[in-house]
């Protein structure tokens, strides 16, 4: 499959009362087209940084991405973000059905754009409640209306940031089954930030695990399982187990078991070193947080 994104030697830095707080620390990686690849890291290494930074929303402080060969200098035509908070993305306005349209409004005509919308919520089940305001709908089925406007605009790149962390479990599996179809039905390029370890193997294709502030890519793990997924029957299986327990690992601190390096566009860190600025990181990231509460 042809690369649809190049992160490369990602970096950004925040000026802060205190000084600069260098949140991303230099961050290569690369997804093919079709890949669903998940973000784990420790809270507040910068995982919302890389992701806004990819989606053009900021300029990185060094480094570069590209989208399908073309340079991110601003946000990208073909690029689509479901964040969190669905409540803050969707109008109250519109209706379901104008807000999956809203994107759409200046490159399509009004059928066409009818049209788009009415397919994409009938991807994510929704087919019936495109005249009703979006506050009249559980959370669960506003971040369906989320994701739907996302692939009604067919973007490159769905770029989602901790996309199910607002909805009880019941729903977020049932959004992360949803996800999985829709993305496969039409062979979507996806990465996906999450604080959830489960997610990031039950989702991805691959895993790529963040060192803490400032961050790294300290393991990029092959999700070594069917792509046909089921809550129950994956979750319970061998290999599963074994990937949740060795992201859990790495994310506090684990060398990574390989001796070769984490990826191919990584620069090679030595494990322990990673493993100790992690630590450190951590350590001087709680002594921040404890001086500013
Ligand atoms: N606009 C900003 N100005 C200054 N510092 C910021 C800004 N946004 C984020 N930061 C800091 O940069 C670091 C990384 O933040 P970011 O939100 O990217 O981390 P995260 O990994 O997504 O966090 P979490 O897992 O808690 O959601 C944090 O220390 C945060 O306080």
């Amino acid at each position: 499959m042809p690369t649809m994104l190049e992160v490369t030697d990602l970096g950004h830095s925040y000026r802060a009362k205190d000084g600069v707080h260098e949140a991303i620390g230099g961050v290569s990686f690369t997804v093919d087209a079709g890949e669903l690849v998940c973000v784990v890291g420790p809270s507040g290494c910068g995982k919302s940084t890389l992701l806004r930074s990819i989606a053009g929303l900021i300029s990185p402080t060094r480094g570069s991405t590209t989208l399908h060969g073309s340079p991110v200098q601003g946000v990208p035509d073909d690029l689509a973000v479901v964040f969190q908070d669905y409540s803050r993305s969707l109008f109250p306005w519109l209706t379901v059905q104008r807000n999956v349209e809203f994107p759409l409004r200046r490159s399509l005509g009004r059928a066409e754009r009818q049209a788009r919308a009415a397919e994409a919520l009938d991807w994510v089940g929704l087919s019936g409640v495109g005249g009703k305001y979006t506050w009249q709908l559980s959370g669960g089925m506003q971040q369906r209306v989320a994701i739907a406007r996302a692939l009604a605009y067919r973007p490159a790149l769905l770029l989602m940031d901790e996309p199910f962390a607002s909805v009880d479990a019941q729903t977020r599996f049932e959004l992360e089954d949803l996800l999985l179809r829709v993305t496969r039905e039409h062979a979507s390029t996806v990465l996906v930030v999450t604080h959830d370890i489960d997610e990031s193997v039950y989702l991805g294709d691959r895993i790529l695990v963040l060192s803490g502030a400032p961050s790294k890519v300290v393991a990029d793990l092959t999700v070594d399982l069917p792509r046909e997924r089921d809550q129950i029957t994956t979750r319970e299986s061998e290999a599963f187990v074994t990937l949740r327990s060795e992201t859990a690992r790495l994310l506090h601190g684990g060398r990574p078991r390989s001796t070769k390096p984490v990826t191919s566009a990584n620069q090679a860190e030595d494990g322990q070193t990673v493993a100790s600025r992690w630590a450190d990181a951590e350590r001087a990231e709680t002594g921040r947080r404890a001086t500013t509460t």
